[in-house]
């Protein structure tokens, strides 16, 4: 059998073994396609057995989580932790609080953690983790004894050179701190066990920032190398959370026009443009856990049920969800012809979507590089950690820019298409080979 059948039956095996994960398949068949050509064209067949490793989780852990309402009733929820792989460095990924949050998710998420935190250069491995849980129908106070709860659990599971979680979907500084503090009580510790703190005790400056600021980067690179740069683009964001309005912070800053926002429930649309104070008002709502439509004195018309996606604008920033562009959507966006899909969200395109793209020449940024600027400043959060130190803002920034700058480098280097670069597959290799070079010197691939 070839290498590539090897790999082909591989995959099979996957499909089968988790057949109830259509999100994880999704996401090792993206990387496998890449992989397996890869294989199959650089005639190294002992690589795949490196993406055989990859592709199962270390460890998936399952916990209770048992926490008080208001009313005085006792709640259950379930946790989880997805410890994925630990070839590079300890666990790192974020949690995600949402209703809907299952294994499948984290799974498809670990995976791609793996990929991108190698992509970073730093010494982190890839997990991910979560719970069932929904914050949006709590009082403050629920959520807080939920995180306290939470972390009662993870605690078990979770250290300096094990584990070190952060945030996601529905976990931001605040719960990060409820946690930090749940942690310390019950280990009598100050130990660096999360990132995304504040950075009054112990945070790194500009992680809060980091993912949209890095996305922003990468964008600009992958501008200059059509011979552009961001100033008066027009540009369309989905999502209103951390992701989304720190890209928005970012492209104002660099003369963009961001004319969309949006949440679950439907898409604000800025004509004119969103403008800072429109901006700093949605900031400070959401941090009084607003939602998108009630934040009023904005110049935005929040249109109910509709997503961004219908209108012209010269590039595309995913950033509330997996699988948020589908191909009806695609089909809607490139009859705009869009520069670039840059993918500020985990997987926000579907299959359907991507193969659109590509068949109409709309370069896609890919989540694992793109986004990957939050946990590479989670990564610089643990070595200030480390060594009892707090840098400046400008220095993390400095570090965050040089560091986006690198991994547009990967995928230039092993995306190259002719005059092209196909970033995903450029950014597959690129994590791959980093992975399966460092899996070579454990003894794991020996035939
Ligand atoms: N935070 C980080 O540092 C990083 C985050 N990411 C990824 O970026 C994405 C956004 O995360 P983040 O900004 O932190 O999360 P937040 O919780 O801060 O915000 C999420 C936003 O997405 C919207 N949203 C969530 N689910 C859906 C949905 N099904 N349809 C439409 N909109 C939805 C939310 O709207 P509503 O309020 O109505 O639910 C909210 O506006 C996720 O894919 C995450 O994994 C990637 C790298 C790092
Ligand atoms: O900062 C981190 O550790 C997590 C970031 C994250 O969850 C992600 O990159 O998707």
């Amino acid at each position: 059998m070839s290498p590539y059948q090897r790999l082909n039956k591989h995959i099979q095996t996957i499909e089968q073994h988790y057949s109830n994960m259509p999100q994880f398949i999704q996401a090792v068949n993206e990387v496998g396609d890449d992989v397996a050509r890869y294989i199959q064209q650089s005639e190294q067949p002992h690589l795949w057995r490196a993406f055989t490793v990859l592709t199962e989780p270390d460890r998936i852990i399952q916990f209770r989580v048992d926490w008080e309402n208001d009313n005085g009733e006792f709640q259950s929820n379930r946790g989880y932790r997805v410890q994925f792989n630990n070839t590079l460095g300890p666990y790192k990924g974020g949690l995600r609080f949402t209703p809907n949050t299952k294994i499948d998710e984290l799974m498809f998420l670990g995976f791609e953690q793996t990929f991108k935190n190698s992509l970073t250069g730093l010494p982190m491995g890839g997990a991910k983790g979560g719970a069932d849980f929904d914050p949006k129908n709590c009082s403050e106070s629920e959520i807080r004894r939920f995180c306290q709860a939470f972390m009662t659990q993870l605690a078990h599971h979770i250290g300096p050179d094990k584990d070190i979680p952060a945030g996601d979907i529905g976990v931001g500084t605040r719960e990060i701190g409820y946690m930090f503090h749940q942690y310390k009580n019950i280990e009598n510790e100050f130990k660096g066990i999360l990132t995304g703190k504040h950075p009054t005790f112990g945070g790194s400056c500009i992680r809060e920032e980091a993912t949209g600021f890095g996305c922003v980067y990468f964008s600009e690179h992958m501008l200059a190398e059509l011979g552009q740069n961001l100033n008066n683009k027009v540009c369309c964001i989905s999502g209103a959370g951390n992701v989304a309005l720190y890209t928005a912070k970012k492209l104002l800053q660099r003369g963009a026009k961001v004319i969309t926002l949006s949440d679950s429930r439907g898409v604000c649309y800025f004509q004119d443009g969103l403008t800072d104070s429109d901006l700093e008002k949605i900031i400070e709502g959401r941090q009084q856990r607003k939602r998108l439509s009630d934040i009023d004195e904005v110049n935005g018309d929040y249109i109910k049920d509709e997503k961004p996606w219908q209108y012209s604008c010269d590039l595309v920033f995913p950033c509330a969800t997996q699988n948020e562009i589908d191909g009806e959507d695609a089909a809607e966006l490139i009859r705009h012809q869009p520069l670039a899909v840059v993918e500020g969200a985990n997987m926000p395109c579907s299959d359907s979507a991507l193969d659109l793209f590509e068949e109409n020449d709309v370069l896609v940024g890919p989540s694992k590089a793109v986004n990957a600027g939050g946990v590479a400043v989670s990564g610089l959060e643990i070595s200030q950690n480390r060594s009892r130190l707090s840098w400046e803002a400008t220095h993390v920034d400095e570090r965050l820019q040089q560091i986006m700058k690198q991994i547009h480098e990967q995928c230039k280097q092993h995306g190259k298409k002719g005059e092209r670069i196909d970033y995903r597959q450029g950014a597959n290799i690129a994590a791959f080979l980093k992975l399966s070079q460092a899996l070579s010197f454990t003894g794991l691939l020996a035939s």
